[in-house]
């Protein structure tokens, strides 16, 4: 896929690909509620080839839905590997098992499945929602994703069934670059929403890997 990803704009190619050691660099921030989010900037460095790989060779599907009267194109392009299903690439086995080693204790069960996103561009985004399809619905769970490629925020916000009750300025945003972790836990699945707005300045194209466990979508 030609997506104009420039090489070298992200990272030093001589710095070689290698994971961060989670232990010790991973930042908790706790949210309302029982939710939170870890996050560890540059898990990964020397991941321009990994994009690359992944935008050329991940299977991905144009998905399209209900809205209303209408069928629309959902704004992003996706791919998942349940279990059972080979990685696109071993990178992704590497970072999986990174995090069921660091999270195991704490998630009780390790990470299953994983979900790729690709936002060609700005126009690119996920609305606002929770990973609510299996027993995130009731339980605390974690998905653990992996940013490459352009920075992009991801936002937080609580659930609110009364949106007039939500309090401006509630938004929580994480600004994901290439390389970086981020992890929902707790109960960020049910009790907060997240989200990847659109956005107008000119924006590179970025991958999105989620690690889920399983039965989590
Ligand atoms: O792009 C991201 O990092 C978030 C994707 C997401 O929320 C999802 O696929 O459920
Ligand atoms: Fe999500």
């Amino acid at each position: 896929m030609e997506l104009g990803l420039q090489s070298s704009l992200f990272d030093d190619p001589s710095a070689g690909t290698r994971f961060a050691p989670l232990a010790g660099s991973v930042r908790r921030r706790h949210l309302t509620a029982g939710a939170w989010v870890d996050v560890l900037p540059g898990w990964l460095t020397g991941s321009d080839a990994l994009f690359t790989r992944l935008a050329d060779g991940a299977a991905w599907r144009a998905e399209r839905r209900q809205m209303y009267d209408r069928v629309v194109d959902v704004p992003r392009l996706v791919a998942f590997y349940d279990e059972a299903a080979t990685l696109p690439d071993p990178l992704l086995d590497e970072a999986r098992d990174a995090l069921t080693t660091y999270y195991r204790r704490e998630l009780g069960e390790p990470f299953a499945t994983a979900g790729l996103c690709l936002y060609r561009d700005g126009n690119d985004s996920v609305a606002w929602h929770g990973d609510t399809i299996g027993r995130s619905a009731t339980e605390d769970t974690m998905v653990a994703i992996l940013s490459l490629g352009a920075a992009r925020p991801l936002t937080l916000r609580p659930r609110d069934t009364d949106a007039r009750h939500r309090r401006g300025g509630e938004v929580v945003k994480f600004a994901l670059g290439h390389g970086d972790l981020v992890v929902m836990g707790g109960s960020c699945q049910r009790t907060w929403e997240h989200a990847v707005p659109k956005t107008t300045r000119p924006t590179g194209p970025r991958i999105s890997v989620q690690f889920r466990t399983r039965g989590v979508r």
